[in-house]
């Protein structure tokens, strides 16, 4: 049984859709196309497409089942994992739960096609392989485009609902200026040149609104796997400073985050389009588990924590629901 690859970039027209194989990238080794990584780069999986093209295709659903909080829990737990932060030395880190919905998995690539519909300007995508099961997404985050040497991501951080009109709160701020911060030192490591910054300023992603800054670099050498590895996972995703926001996510969180907040897309020196695994769900015969999470600071209040993931969930949630 193949695997599967189901993609669209942003703003193309009409989806890739190939079988292959997905195998574990080698420690060291640089990929040439289609790559998954974990949220810790513990596993990298890279795609080859298969000439030859198989009909009794079925999808691969993993046998685990994560665990579920209900709202209750989550504000122990995510207060619990605010508390951590004077210990731990975090600033800002992000929690993350997952929330469980019915959804028939046969209809995963039906979803595909109506998320890529819905979300023009997304990447979207749907993967299938004995690895790591089915999942499917649609991420407004750009982790990294580059077409020879000009380099672009952007900081994503800070969320109000679609129709929210109030103004951005200093704390909301601050949270995206974390992630401004190690984007610029991340580029200046890696030793990237007229590095410019333009925001924030405030973009749509279906139900919510994010603040976005977008940057733009040159790089100096053909470093772009690098420049990739070193920036991610940004305190869009995990915190500041990133080793203690790291601790604290795997002491506090109830499950494995798998492939939600790992990075996804194309890598080709010179020619990469990569994303922030965001706005996913993992499918099963019969139930999606989406994964959510959002930035906490100091002052957070894990009830209103709880109502943003409820707003990201239905990124995915709503479309679902038209199936
Ligand atoms: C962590 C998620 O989203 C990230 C966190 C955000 C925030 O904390 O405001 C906003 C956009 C993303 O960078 C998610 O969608 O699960």
């Amino acid at each position: 049984m193949k695997d599967l690859l189901i993609y669209r970039l942003p703003t193309e027209k009409a989806p890739h859709i190939q079988r292959g194989t997905f195998s574990i990238l080698k420690e060291g080794d640089k990929p040439l196309g289609f790559v998954i990584s974990d949220f810790l780069h513990e596993q990298i999986f890279k795609f080859e497409e298969s000439p030859e093209s198989e009909s009794n295709f079925s999808f691969h659903y993993s046998s685990e089942i994560p665990t579920i909080i209900s709202r209750r829990d989550y504000q122990i737990e995510a207060q619990a994992f605010l508390n951590s932060f004077p210990l731990l030395g975090v600033e800002k880190g992000v929690y993350s739960r997952i929330k469980q919905v019915p959804f028939k998995g046969e209809k995963a690539v039906e979803l595909f096609h109506l998320l890529e519909k819905t979300y023009p300007n997304a990447f979207c995508y749907l993967i299938s392989s004995a690895h790591f099961g089915t999942w499917i997404g649609a991420t407004p985050e750009l982790l990294m485009n580059q077409e020879g040497m000009l380099c672009k991501t952007v900081a994503l951080a800070g969320t109000h609902g679609e129709n929210e009109e109030h103004e951005w709160t200093p704390k909301e701020m601050k949270e995206h200026q974390f992630v401004v911060s190690a984007i610029r030192e991340a580029l200046e490591r890696n030793e990237c040149v007229e590095i410019e910054a333009d925001g924030p300023y405030v973009v749509q992603a279906g139900p919510v609104q994010h603040l976005k800054t977008d940057f733009k670099a040159l790089l100096t050498k053909p470093n772009a796997w690098s420049i990739a590895l070193d920036l991610h996972p940004t305190p869009a995703v995990c915190g500041t400073p990133r080793l203690n926001a790291m601790e604290a996510i795997l002491t506090r969180e109830m499950h494995n985050r798998e492939l939600y907040t790992g990075f996804i897309g194309l890598f080709e020196e010179g020619n990469t389009n990569l994303f922030v695994n965001l706005r996913c769900a993992q499918l099963l015969s019969d139930k999606a588990f989406l994964y959510v999470g959002g930035g906490f600071t100091i002052d957070s209040i894990p009830d209103l924590e709880w109502d943003e993931t409820e707003k990201k969930a239905e990124t995915l949630s709503r479309v679902m629901k038209q199936i």
